[in-house]
């Protein structure tokens, strides 16, 4: 079983029978032409539009050299890397800041048995000087991360990376079998509906931590660590972001009353046919946007395109209709 199959036909599936959010096939026609226009035309691809190193925000120290704390770092990011809109002004550049910060200070703030045994005023610091919400579950999230790296790989995310042996999906499976906080799926009418978010961004930040290395399955020549030769599995990271940038595209539609709630600032019940409909239904219009950025000959990936629609969301969110609001430990 490939995880990412499971997302895409689940959440097709989600999208056919969607009550409060429709696709828009003209809204994403009229998207992929503005894209082109404005950041694909003069490139073909978006490298220079979204880096890693974007911003000073995020550790990267060994990624040159294959070193191990790169790959610590995002795990434990990626562990974190939910629900920052409670916190008036925290997001997600916060936490990547401070992590880094962290590391740098303490290289072995990472260690297994460090995060194993982190207690709540040294995760409440990684977000300084905000207080994120859930510091509980945040605390849970990092203990299971260490108690599952020391157990099962020597206390090393990089080991686990290397026994997914530059396969993007066999991580992903990996992940998902040891770290249960990752396991971000739900049941919409009766069916397993499967989003995966922060296991998937997870390989997406490895492989863009480490420099979006190229690697050939069947030329061990070309085999690097943190290099994926199926990366272009991945589908976008179904957060609140990217749905907020499709909404006043005209690419997602929702019904008047999931309007309603949301230009309330009403929460949105985790699991509810409304959350699923607008997590599902972004995957799927991520996916007829790259389709279609595709056929206009963009050789860009969903990841990269997620990329870029969340670098625009960030840069306009003052101006952007509200997102919605789920309290979630998954994106
Ligand atoms: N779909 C998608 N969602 C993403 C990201 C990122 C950060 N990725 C960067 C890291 C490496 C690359 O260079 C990317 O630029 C965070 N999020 C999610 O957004 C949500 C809002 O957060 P905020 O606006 O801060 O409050 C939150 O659920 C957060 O988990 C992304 O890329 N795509």
């Amino acid at each position: 079983m490939d995880p990412t199959t499971y997302v895409r036909e689940s959440t097709k599936r989600v999208a056919s029978q969607a009550e409060h959010v429709k696709i828009n096939a003209q809204g994403i026609a009229s998207l992929a032409d503005k894209l082109e226009q404005v950041y694909l035309g003069q490139k073909d691809t978006i490298h220079d539009q979204i880096a890693w190193d974007f911003g000073d925000v995020h550790y990267f120290d060994d990624a040159k050299e294959n070193g191990p704390l790169t790959c610590q770092y995002v795990f434990v990011l990626d562990a974190l890397n939910f629900c920052f809109w409670p916190t008036p002004d925290m997001e997600y550049e916060h936490l990547a800041r401070g992590l880094k910060h962290a590391l740098k200070a303490d290289p072995s703030v990472f260690n297994a048995d460090r995060l194993a045994n982190v207690d709540e005023p040294t995760v409440a610091s990684w977000f300084a000087p905000f207080t994120p919400p859930q510091l509980d579950e945040r605390v849970r999230k990092v203990q299971e991360l260490g108690r599952g790296l020391a157990r099962f790989f020597d206390g090393q995310a990089i080991n686990l990376v290397r026994q997914a042996n530059y396969s993007a999906v066999e991580l992903i499976r990996l992940v998902l079998a040891h770290f249960p906080g990752f396991q971000d799926h739900a049941v919409y009418k009766g069916n397993q509906v499967f989003l995966y978010k922060r296991v998937q961004i997870l390989v997406g930040d490895l492989w863009a931590a480490y420099g979006r290395r190229v690697v050939q399955k069947d030329d061990p020549s070309t085999h690097v660590i943190c290099g994926f030769y199926d990366i272009d599995h991945l589908t976008m990271f179904a957060d609140y972001r990217v749905p907020q940038v499709l909404r006043p595209e005209g690419v997602l539609e929702y019904s008047s009353e999931l309007e309603a709630l949301i230009q309330a600032k009403e929460q949105i019940p985790f699991g509810s046919h409304m959350e699923i409909e607008i997590r599902a239904s972004t995957i799927q219009a991520v996916e007829q946007l790259h389709a279609a950025l595709v056929v206009k000959g963009h050789k860009i990936k969903v990841i990269e395109l997620d990329w870029l629609l969340w670098q625009i969301g960030e840069n306009a969110k003052e101006s952007l209709p509200f997102h919605h609001r789920t309290l979630s430990v998954f994106y």
